[in-house]
């Protein structure tokens, strides 16, 4: 079989990564691939940087559109990020009839109907494992190894310098910013960290989850989005008072009503596998009908964890060298047609439908009486309490300027599941009260079992 040629759009950590493995691992890969998988042209705009990476032998442009035009080539590889250049890049090249293989989850995540609705029209495949936890082959997981299942719920640890920040601030005390600032260094944050520490990042890669878990289509417009920005210190250590570690989530979860789609801190009972997963490291748990639960764990971000997905992307499309669209996998796992009509039956829903289970934290005037009124505002809303703590409060509240000589304490509370509008009304209740001196801190709670 002849080679694939291929055309590499962007040359930095991942694309650094991906030239580097190809050229390492090349026999290994034609052996699986069937032919030669080689990067013959790359484009960058830092025309020096590329040609010291790849050499003489690669012709290197910083114009993109060179290598879309160039006949000979049979793949294009997009490792440039972002939604602008890239989105117009990616349709020229399906225009031009080539294979795409892309890490760009906040491209598809967003623009992934009008891209993956062209491929199709050209017959063209559009492929991204990179895009999702990195080196976990996850995407291949949903699409086609639980392709019998009817999946319940996917939850994942998918934002690697979330994770990385939130595990050494908590093992090495170091802070927030000293952490960004080393997950930068190490390339596993986007070109914009903020995608990364408000969860839009995650929030991209669950969306592209539950399109392939449920046979929806992307709809990245309707997830609910908080990152890590929040999160205070002491409820970090009172979560893990309580046996619970505090992970960022990305949850994609079916229900009678609709689709639960959202990003935000969550506490996991730290006895599951996924609340020791530290670092960079990410992990998926997919829960479906007949497998049960499939823990999914590995490098989500970095050079050439990444790289390995974007290959197996590459050796994919080499080995259906030949075969027609029909054979192809389905971009997003189900059929296109079968997309539209489940969407109607499968909302996502409003945050206020979400059913789970809360920590709260209130700062109180330590005084009789307090406790009981509170547990009688949750009682009264039907709200069950699963656990309680009291904890001298080693800080004085920022918020407590209006009672700053009052004995003060921290009030915990574990709720069972419950709707989060019923979960809101009462928390503005509780708020009101003159003996609660700051806002009350709310984290989702998911046992993930
Ligand atoms: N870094 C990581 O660990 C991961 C990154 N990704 C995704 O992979 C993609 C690439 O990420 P990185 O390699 O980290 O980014 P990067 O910033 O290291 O590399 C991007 C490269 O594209 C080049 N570039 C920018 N505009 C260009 C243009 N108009 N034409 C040609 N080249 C251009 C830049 O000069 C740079 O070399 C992004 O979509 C990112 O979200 C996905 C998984 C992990
Ligand atoms: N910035 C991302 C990179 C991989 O997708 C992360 O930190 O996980
Ligand atoms: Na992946």
């Amino acid at each position: 079989m002849k080679n694939i040629r291929v055309g590499l759009l962007g040359i930095g950590t991942v694309g650094g990564g991906t030239f580097e493995v190809l050229r390492r691992n090349q026999d290994e890969i034609r052996r699986r691939a069937g032919s030669g998988i080689v990067i013959t042209a790359v484009a960058d705009l830092n025309v020096e940087r590329a040609r010291s990476i790849v050499g003489d032998d690669v012709q290197v442009v910083s114009d993109a559109r060179q290598i879309i035009a160039n006949p000979d080539i049979d793949v294009v590889i997009e490792l440039i990020g972002g939604y602008g250049i890239a989105r117009e890049l990616v349709l020229e090249a399906i225009a031009a009839g080539k294979h795409v293989v892309t890490a760009n989850k906040a491209l598809l995540a967003v623009h992934g109907t009008e891209i993956f609705h062209a491929a199709a029209q050209k017959g063209v495949i559009v492929a991204y494992e990179a895009a999702v936890a990195g080196g976990i082959p996850i995407i291949k997981a949903l699409r086609e190894g639980l392709a019998a299942n009817r999946i319940d719920w996917v939850a994942g640890i998918i934002n690697g310098t979330t994770n990385f920040i939130l595990s050494e601030m908590r093992d090495k005390g170091l802070s927030f910013a000293e952490v960004l600032t080393e997950a930068q260094r190490l390339g596993y944050a986007e070109a914009d960290p903020t995608f990364d520490i408000e969860g839009v990042d995650a929030a991209h890669k669950i969306t592209l989850m539950s399109a392939i878990a449920f046979g929806i289509p992307v709809q990245f417009d309707k997830a609910y989005v908080e990152g890590i920005t929040q999160l205070h210190r002491p409820d970090i250590r009172y979560a893990e008072q309580l046996g619970y570690r505090i992970k960022l989530l990305g949850i994609a979860k079916r229900t009678a009503q609709g689709i639960e789609l959202r990003v935000h801190p969550s506490l996991i009972p730290a006895k599951r596998l996924i609340a020791s997963v530290e670092g960079a490291m990410n992990a998926v748990v997919v829960h479906g009908d007949a497998v049960g639960t499939t823990l999914h764990y590995g490098k989500g971000a970095g050079a050439e964890p990444t790289a390995s997905a974007v290959i197996a992307d590459l050796v994919d499309i080499a080995r259906l060298q030949g075969a027609d669209a029909v054979h192809q996998v389905p971009a997003l796992a189900f059929q296109a047609s079968s997309l539209t009509a489940a969407s109607d039956n499968l909302p996502v829903l409003p945050m206020d439908d979400i059913v789970t289970g809360y920590y709260l934290r209130a700062r109180v005037a330590d005084e009789a009486g307090v406790l009981a009124t509170i547990t009688r505002i949750l009682a009264d809303a039907g709200i069950s309490v699963d656990a309680m703590l009291q904890r001298e409060s080693d800080e004085v509240s920022e918020f407590s300027e209006n009672a700053p000589h009052k004995a003060q304490t921290d009030l915990i509370i574990l709720t069972h599941d419950t709707r989060e509008g019923t979960l809101n009304q009462a928390l503005t209740q509780i708020q009101q009260l003159p003996s609660v001196l700051a806002p009350i801190v709310r984290i989702r709670k998911e046992e993930l079992n």
